[in-house]
């Protein structure tokens, strides 16, 4: 590795070092599916909350039907017991037509199923008696009060992520509201004066936006929410503008293009400018450019925009190539996010690619080349085993392709969607060969629907 470039654990833990989880707020459960959970939840009722019925039926006294073994046993049919009914207690000798879930009659200790009694299942009046056909010993369909968890059991851990199935637990065990981290407020820039808006007929020399569409879409599907998109002209004091409006409402700003070498490159110029863009008293911008040795996404930028009220708001600045951007955010900006999100990152700190995310190897079902002295990801496809399968490779191993002939050309904007995964190749290898193991970044998954309009 050239002097001059970073690791990506060593540019990964600068970024991370200037960073720290936002403050927990009171988040009612509506609003709290995929956040951190910044307290310890224990159970403030007993799950189930009281003694119900497994099945619909009929609530009886088990002894009462003991002899339904050898003969049917009839009883007098003495009430019903629908969902959210409060029933009266069990006279010896009677049954009680019982729900799913509803309250088990005082006195009863069992349910017997409808479909061991004479009765039809389905909606119809309540019998003056039923027959009982089956025995059914104390216990039988009867969920007990407690069984779940117990009043004062730990239920959700600090620093659980709120998946559906936390909410709903803290939904059963008597919650409406959680202390939570936030949501990160994620504001987009994309630079360049080459950006038109989207259409089928740009001008010559422009393209059409598609980072910022990219980098929306990915700021949702980490679980951040967007609060502006922005398209910067190449100018350091247009891009000045930009991230001062962006910072009034973000906890993170991601910037698109211009951190390279180029004659017109406004991150590197804002950079370099080193406080000569300053705007009004109290609002600075403190940028710095890096190599990192890693392909596509060697030049990348950092910082920090103060707002007037005294934030300091990060800035990660993506390289422009669309392809770059993609594999900058999954290595570099979700980690991040995560660690604005209260995520535990410190132990996905390794070597491997996989920073701060599970990894699983898979096998080259083709060759390619890599860039020495950079860790190469490949936008790849999971493909079928190659044929004649290498010598010493398991047919049912995972098997990988680079889901475009040019591989990991970061310019490959348009074949993108056809990737499944990343394949990450380590600094030193300069060529992968058929049934050589890979290490597969996962590319994250669609969440709730990102619209935004540009600013
Ligand atoms: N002389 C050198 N030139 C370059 C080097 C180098 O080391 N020396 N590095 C190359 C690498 S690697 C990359 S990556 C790029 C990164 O450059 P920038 O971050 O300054 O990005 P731009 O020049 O602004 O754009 C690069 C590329 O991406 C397209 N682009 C930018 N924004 C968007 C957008 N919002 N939507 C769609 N496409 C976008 C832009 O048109 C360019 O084609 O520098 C290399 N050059
Ligand atoms: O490193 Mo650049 O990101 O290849 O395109």
């Amino acid at each position: 590795m050239t002097s001059d470039m970073l690791s990506p654990e060593e540019y990964l833990t600068r970024v991370l070092a200037a960073l720290t989880p936002l403050d927990p707020v009171e988040v009612p459960l509506e609003r709290a599916h995929g956040l951190v959970l910044a307290e310890d939840v224990r159970s403030a009722v007993p799950v189930p909350p009281w003694t119900n019925s497994a099945m619909d039926g009929y609530a009886v006294r088990a002894a009462d039907v003991a002899g339904a073994h050898t003969a049917a046993v009839t009883l007098p049919v003495a009430g019903d017991v629908p969902a959210g009914a409060a029933p009266g207690p069990l006279a010896a000798g009677t049954a009680q037509r019982i729900m799913t879930g509803a309250m088990l009659p005082e006195g009863a200790d069992a349910v017997v199923r409808v479909e061991d009694t004479d009765q039809p299942p389905g909606a119809g009046p309540l019998p003056e008696r039923v027959e009982v056909r089956t025995a059914v010993a104390p216990g039988t369909n009867v969920r007990h009060a407690g069984e779940d968890v117990a009043v004062g059991d730990l239920v959700l851990a600090r620093g659980t992520v709120l998946k559906a199935t936390a909410v709903s637990a803290a939904a059963a065990v008597g919650r409406r509201a959680v202390r939570a981290v936030p949501r990160p407020r994620v504001a987009v820039v994309v630079t360049g004066a080459e950006l038109a808006g989207a259409g089928r007929d740009p001008a010559a020399g422009t393209i059409p936006d598609s980072n910022g569409p990219l980098l929306s879409g990915l700021v949702a599907e980490h679980g951040a929410r967007l609060t502006s998109v922005a398209r910067s002209v190449d100018t350091p004091a247009a891009l000045a503008d930009a991230l001062r409006a962006a910072a009034v409402d973000a906890d993170l700003i991601i910037t698109s293009g211009g951190v390279s070498v180029g004659a017109f490159d406004p991150f590197t110029a804002l950079a370099d400018a080193r406080g000569q863009v300053n705007g009004p008293s109290g609002n600075r911008i403190e940028l710095a450019t890096v190599k990192v040795a890693m392909q596509p996404g060697k030049p990348q930028g950092y910082g920090a925009v103060r707002t007037r009220d005294g934030r300091r708001v990060p800035v990660i600045g993506l390289p422009g190539n669309p392809v770059s951007v993609l594999v900058s955010f999954t290595t570099i900006v979700a980690p991040a996010l995560a660690r604005l999100s209260g995520h535990e990152t410190g132990a996905g700190l390794d070597a491997s690619g996989g920073i701060g995310m599970p990894t699983t190897m898979a096998r080259a079902a083709v060759g390619w080349r890599g860039p020495l002295g950079r860790r190469q990801h490949v936008p790849v496809r999971f493909v079928a085993p190659p044929e004649p399968l290498p010598a010493g490779a398991a047919p049912e191993a995972v098997w990988v392709a680079p889901s475009h002939r040019l591989g990991s050309g970061s310019h490959l904007v348009a074949s993108l969607p056809a990737a499944q995964a990343l394949a990450v190749v380590e600094a030193d290898v300069d060529a992968v060969a058929v049934g050589d193991p890979v290490r597969l970044l996962a590319l994250s998954a669609p969440s709730g629907p990102v619209q935004y309009s540009i600013r």
